[in-house]
């Protein structure tokens, strides 16, 4: 009698957990933001997943949230899954969930479920509260230019020889009277890679092509695993995700092998067996010594080796998709390419070395870039989850009060695109770089979370940009389709096929 009554409340209080989950707690949120006149659509336990999933299969993904932004505006509630979400592309917003009210928002359960189980947890990327900005705090210094700028060398040595190949390989083709066409996605994300894993890790990488190739190979079929478990849900659902289904174990073996070697390479890296391929010291140099205020607290063996694989996973691939989408604007737009050509031929010089001040001078370079970066913005949402209610003000002067669980998904691609705050915004126009863009330009977010890695990441591009642009020309091979497609950063899902020809 008592273990049937005890089984009953056990059963009573999961059906009650369920309820509030799926359907109480997210209909109360919506039903306090239609109050609130935020205007905005609900359906009950699959929110938007089933338009999302639509358009994503008609190979328009962006379509959902532009029809949306056109109903509603640039603030509007509907929920992804059962989390209600309050999405929006208005400055004042972004400004109070990343900056003014920062504390009261954390990283989304999604993205903690997603890069978690590559990551850990004590890491820029996915730390929260005092290890997040106890970490900033360390590693922030690692970034500054005079760090960087010592490892241009690095930088243009890769490149030199990614284009080495490519002259060697056309020069084989055109002597067989045919064209050399590449998958331009394919061949940036491995010079990304390359240059990533060159400047945190050194010679312990650079010199050990069995290293490099237990890295490359892991982490690029890993982020695939990653990302379609988390397409076909099963990355996505608590205990779960957890089953030894064959991905799950094909992480595990990843990451095992990953940590084996990266663990080598930084206890050889103590030992001074390795050193830095960079003119100064590398990014593991500079993690392996930072230190905080009280000149002792440091990271500890387990944070440098999450912070390590962090730099790369969160490094390659958005730089990847700005070199790709950067060649693809320059493509369909031949007056920039000349002139940026024209630039990149009157600075680079071929027996002078390219040096932080020659890079200062590509300021045209560095105009299509931001432009490349604001049409096809590598990472084009983020979300933020509200752990205490708090009130957010739009431009509009409306205030909004945010209740806590309620999602915050920040639509940089609506901003870069809105007519309100850009002239003509779908077109591919670097000029509009003479001027600044403060609040309604964001491509490497915003406040205490936005990116580390972002004067790193022009640096790189600029490099690769001038120095592909001074010996190739690219066209797009015709007949293909540029769909992109949108995980946490912005990829054309089809690949992007140029071809290739000497200036
Ligand atoms: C074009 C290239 C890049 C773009 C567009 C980009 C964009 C971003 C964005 C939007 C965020 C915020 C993510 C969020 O709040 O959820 C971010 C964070 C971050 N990025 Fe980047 N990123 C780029 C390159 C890099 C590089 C090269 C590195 C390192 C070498 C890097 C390291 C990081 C790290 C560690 C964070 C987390 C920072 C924190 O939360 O404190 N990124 N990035």
């Amino acid at each position: 009698m008592w273990s049937t009554l005890f089984m009953i409340s056990i059963l009573l209080y999961i059906a009650y957990r369920f309820l509030k989950y799926w359907i109480l707690d997210p209909w109360y949120i919506h039903k306090d933001l239609w109050a609130q006149g935020i205007p905005g659509q609900y359906t009950p336990v699959v929110g938007e997943i089933l338009n999302v999933r639509r358009a994503v299969l008609a190979d328009d993904p962006l379509s959902f949230m532009v029809e949306m932004g056109k109903k509603y505006g640039s603030y509007y509630h509907t929920s992804f899954g059962p989390v209600p979400r309050l999405c929006t592309s208005d400055p004042s917003l972004i400004q109070g969930v990343l900056k003014t009210n920062a504390r009261f928002y954390r990283k989304s359960n999604l993205m903690r479920l997603i890069l978690g189980t590559l990551l850990g947890y004590d890491n820029l990327l996915l730390a929260e509260d005092n290890i997040h900005s106890q970490h900033r705090r360390l590693i922030a210094p690692v970034f500054q230019h005079q760090n960087i700028n010592s490892m241009i060398s690095l930088m243009v040595e890769l490149t030199s020889n990614l284009l080495t190949k490519w002259k060697l390989t056309l020069h084989d083709v055109e002597n067989k009277g045919k064209e050399l066409t590449i998958d331009i996605q394919n061949e940036m994300t491995h010079l990304t890679l390359d240059i990533v894993t060159g400047c945190v890790f050194g010679n312990g990488l650079m010199k050990n092509e069995n290293v490099r190739e237990i890295i490359y190979r892991n982490v690029t079929t890993t982020l695939e695993d990653v990302q379609n478990r988390t397409l076909n849900m099963i990355g996505l659902i608590p205990i779960i995700n957890r089953l030894p289904f064959p991905s799950k174990q094909r992480i595990d073996k990843s990451k095992h092998d990953v940590r084996i070697v990266i663990q080598r390479i930084i206890d050889d890296r103590k030992k001074n067996l390795t050193t830095s391929s960079c003119k100064g010291p590398d990014l593991l140099d500079l993690i392996l010594a930072a230190r905080g205020d009280d000149k002792i607290s440091k990271l500890t063996d387990e944070e440098i080796y999450e912070e390590a694989l962090t730099f790369v996973l969160a490094g390659h691939e958005t730089t990847s998709n700005l070199m790709t989408w950067t060649l693809y604007n320059l493509a369909n737009n031949p007056d920039v390419c000349q002139r940026l050509e024209a630039e990149v031929d009157s600075v680079l010089n071929d027996n002078e070395e390219i040096t932080a001040s020659t890079l200062s001078l590509l300021t045209y370079t560095e105009a299509v870039l931001k432009e490349s970066l604001r049409l096809h913005q590598p990472v084009p949402t983020i979300v933020r989850q509200a752990v205490e209610d708090n009130m957010l003000i739009a431009s509009d002067g409306k205030q909004i009060h945010i209740k806590k669980g309620t999602d915050i998904q920040v639509n940089f691609f609506l901003l870069h695109h809105s007519e309100k705050y850009w002239h003509e915004p779908f077109k591919f126009n670097p000029s509009r770089f003479n001027e600044r863009h403060v609040d309604t330009y964001l491509p490497f977010s915003a406040g205490p979370r936005s990116c580390i890695g972002q004067n790193f990441a022009m640096l790189e591009a600029k490099v690769m940009l001038a120095m592909m642009i001074k010996n190739f020309r690219f066209q797009l091979v015709p007949g293909q389709k540029h769909v992109p497609e949108i995980l946490i950063t912005m990829r054309p899902k089809y690949g992007m096929w140029m071809k290739l020809s000497s200036r």
